[in-house]
């Protein structure tokens, strides 16, 4: 291994705190770290996943193919039994396909949790088992040319025939042909389909159904079935998100994937689940997942990248005529990336809640208990929504923090922010899903003003909030998140109280509701703030003696908290809650805060432990050799294989001297 420029290996000489400890802690423990590192350690020493052609040189359909390859040796992996732990599993695809989505993408994280959450238990028997052994590849295949986020007015129908026991599946409309879907185009013989259920005329509303695409012998597309790639896209070039058209396609009764609702032979419908959007249900897992695995992972990769590359880089002029100095020791690159990484370990922590919320109520629900799905309904849609939206800014602002060669593809930058930035729209988009959240706080506050108590992460609605803001110049958790509730609380309630006003003068419900949705929107992102800086405190009050560690992550938590407060400043100051002297008090802090945070920015962003071969840039060399791999880059580009390009002759030879040696 090369020697760490000495840049870079200073700022780890100078960290007060062991980063080991902290990748413990992010880990989730140091028996998940080691066997993290154990499973990326056999991917990285495993040819197929680290050789292959270079991402950045390829054409798109190569990009695809190359990603089919590894997903075979994936799936070959697979069968060996080797990831029957889903954590490993998960390390060993992040390893294999960095920022990339892989091709069979969607039959891991929707088309088999779909399969063992929404079957019956005959069902599940006969199709996980086929899916988890990949015999047939599966994607989820909802959204539709025209409709994505309206569910009830998918297009694509089911039509039930009582007398050969059949659904007729069939696409009515341009509109209605399926659209997006990942690993759709020409990766899957098999997907669950949404399509609304039509039994004698009446329309039940969307259920899941599977099925086949492709022969499981040849691939040939099934008759009746109309399939393909949608096009080269912002991202994503390694999946092929597709279309799919149904001509009158017959499917056995038992098709119809049938844990909430079965349909009897002779078209009686009996519905099972209590809660009738039980078929949402793989949509909350994704978008409690999302907020980890996608907007938060994202965002550490790009801090990792730009933080180190700030300390490698040099330019200007601090102390007049003195040697140039590294770039993050200008306060304002400390502002561009410093809040930047304190808002990843806000969003790590809120991460972490969610998936353990999430699969210790899904747990519930599987046995009955329903009671706290509107909830994990409102925080999943609300924590993705802000994570994503939040994490999109900060690698955009990592990106402009690399100067010049952050618009290279060189630095991985790009790469990471269009795979990620498309978590924004997918799976929900953020504008519908805070909408959600806010029908939420609605009820919610509704309760609150009757004097009900209000639930767990709403309860402050239904308490009595300080009139005046105690932030002093500690910044204790305590007084910043009574902040943050009371912003959170005020923005509910004037919300909750136009829409109750705009009734009283005579306006309809819905059209109150619109004429408020972007104040609730507003409340519903004030609420989330609240709700990940309320996540990260409980972290540091559950911390074990850990002081270092302690110190800096306090640091990080104040500075994330200060910053919030700067950057919505009106919402805290404007009803007479904190004064101008406190604002003033929390900028200069932001700024003191950031001078403590400098000296460990480097151990914070390492501690996040991303192998090079992940962050995918040269740029964010873990041993901070920029320049002469900058060199070699360039060096490999395609239009460097030849010394004349071939359009010389084409076009400019021709132009230039008159005549052409084609
Ligand atoms: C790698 C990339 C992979 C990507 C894959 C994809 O993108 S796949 C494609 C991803 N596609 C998307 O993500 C599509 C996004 N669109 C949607 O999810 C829905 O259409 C909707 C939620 C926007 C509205 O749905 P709607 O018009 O049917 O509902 P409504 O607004 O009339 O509310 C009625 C009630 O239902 C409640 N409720 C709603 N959802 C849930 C739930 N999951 N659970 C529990 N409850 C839920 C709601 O709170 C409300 O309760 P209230 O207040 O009456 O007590
Ligand atoms: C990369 C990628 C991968 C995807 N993968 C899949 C997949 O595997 N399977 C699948 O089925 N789908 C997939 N999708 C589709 C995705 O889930 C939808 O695009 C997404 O849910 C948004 O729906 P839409 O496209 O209809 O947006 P639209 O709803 O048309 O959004 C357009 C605008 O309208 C606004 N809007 C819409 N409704 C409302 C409302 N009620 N209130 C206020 N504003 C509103 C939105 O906020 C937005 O600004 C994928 C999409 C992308 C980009």
């Amino acid at each position: 291994m090369a020697a760490v420029n000495p840049d870079l290996q200073s700022e780890r000489d100078g960290a007060t705190f062991d980063t080991n400890k902290l990748t413990f802690l992010l880990d989730g423990g140091e028996g998940m770290t080691e066997r993290r590192r154990e499973v990326e350690a056999e991917a990285l020493a495993d040819p197929e996943v680290t050789g292959g052609p270079h991402y950045h040189f390829m054409s798109r359909p190569e990009q695809y193919s190359d990603a089919v390859r590894k997903a075979v040796h994936y799936m070959k992996q697979a069968k060996t039994g080797k990831f029957d732990n889903p954590a490993d599993a998960h390390w060993y695809r992040n390893t294999l396909w960095p920022n990339e989505m892989a091709p069979i993408g969607l039959h891991t994280t929707m088309f088999l949790p779909t399969l063992e959450n929404n079957s019956s238990p005959e069902q599940k028997e006969k199709w996980a088992p086929l899916a988890k052994d990949f015999k047939i590849i599966g994607t989820y295949s909802q959204t539709e040319m025209g409709h994505g986020t309206n569910l009830k007015a998918l297009e694509t129908t089911a039509t039930y025939e009582p007398e050969l026991e059949q659904f007729i599946l069939h696409s009515p409309t341009l509109s209605s042909i399926k659209w997006w879907p990942g690993g759709l185009g020409k990766t899957s013989n098999f997907a669950v389909v949404m399509a609304s259920m039509i039994i004698k005329g009446k329309n039940y509303g969307m259920h899941p159904f599977i099925v086949q695409l492709r022969s499981l012998e040849d691939h040939t597309v099934i008759t009746g079935i109309e399939v393909g790639d949608i096009g080269p896209k912002f991202g994503f070039n390694t999946i092929d998100n597709g279309y799919l058209k149904f001509d009158h396609v017959r499917i056995p009764r038992e098709n119809l994937l049938m844990k909430n609702a079965v349909v009897e032979p002779d078209g009686t419908y009996v519905r099972i689940a209590k809660n009738e959007k039980a078929a949402y249900s793989t949509m909350i897992f994704v978008r409690a997942m999302i907020v980890l695995e996608v907007a938060t992972r994202g965002l550490a990769q790009a801090c990792t990248i730009a933080v180190r590359y700030s300390c490698v880089r040099r330019q200007s002029e601090l102390v007049p005529g003195g040697p140039e100095p590294k770039v993050l020791d200008f306060q304002t690159q400390q502002y561009k990336l410093l809040p930047v990484l304190a808002s990843c370990y806000a969003y790590w922590f809120s991460g972490l809640f969610i998936r353990m919320t999430y699969f210790q109520i899904n747990y519930e629900i599987q046995q009955g208990n329903i009671d706290l799905l509107p909830e994990l309904h409102a925080v999943s849609s609300g924590l993705k929504a802000f994570t994503s939206y939040g994490s999109m800014a900060g690698i955009e602002q990592c990106r402009l923090a690399c100067g010049g060669h952050g618009f290279s593809q060189a630095s991985g930058l790009p790469k990471i922010y269009t795979t990620m930035t498309a978590g924004c729209t997918y799976e929900g988009e953020n504008s519908v899903l805070y909408l959600q959240m806010a029908r939420y706080l609605m009820k919610s506050f509704l309760q609150a003003e009757k004097g009900e108590t209000t639930t767990n992460s709403v309860a402050y609605l239904s308490k009595k909030n300080l009139d005046k803001c105690v932030l002093g110049a500690t910044l204790s958790p305590d007084t910043i998140i009574a902040a943050y509730e009371h912003r959170a609380a005020r923005l509910v309630r004037k919300a909750g109280l136009r829409v109750n006003a705009l009734e009283a003068a005579g306006k309809p419900y819905h059209e109150a509701w619109n004429l408020t949705s972007v104040q609730f929107t507003k409340a519903a992102e004030a609420h989330c703030h609240y709700f990940v800086v309320l996540k990260f405190a409980d972290t540091l009050e559950e911390m074990e003696d850990e002081a270092e560690i302690h110190n800096v992550l306090l640091q990080l938590f104040q500075l994330y908290a200060c910053y919030g407060i700067t950057n919505y400043a009106a919402d805290f100051t404007e009803d007479g809650f904190m004064s101008q002297e406190q604002l003033d008090m929390v900028r200069l802090r932001v700024l003191d805060l950031m001078a403590d945070i400098r000296p460990n920015a480097v151990a914070l962003v390492d501690s996040f432990d991303y192998p090079d071969h992940i962050l995918g840039s040269v740029l964010g060399r873990y041993d901070g050799n920029v320049y002469e791999n900058l060199y070699k880059w360039a060096k490999d580009s395609p239009l460097n294989k030849t010394e004349v390009h071939d359009s010389y002759y084409k076009y400019l030879q021709p132009m230039i001297t008159g005549k052409s040696n084609l």
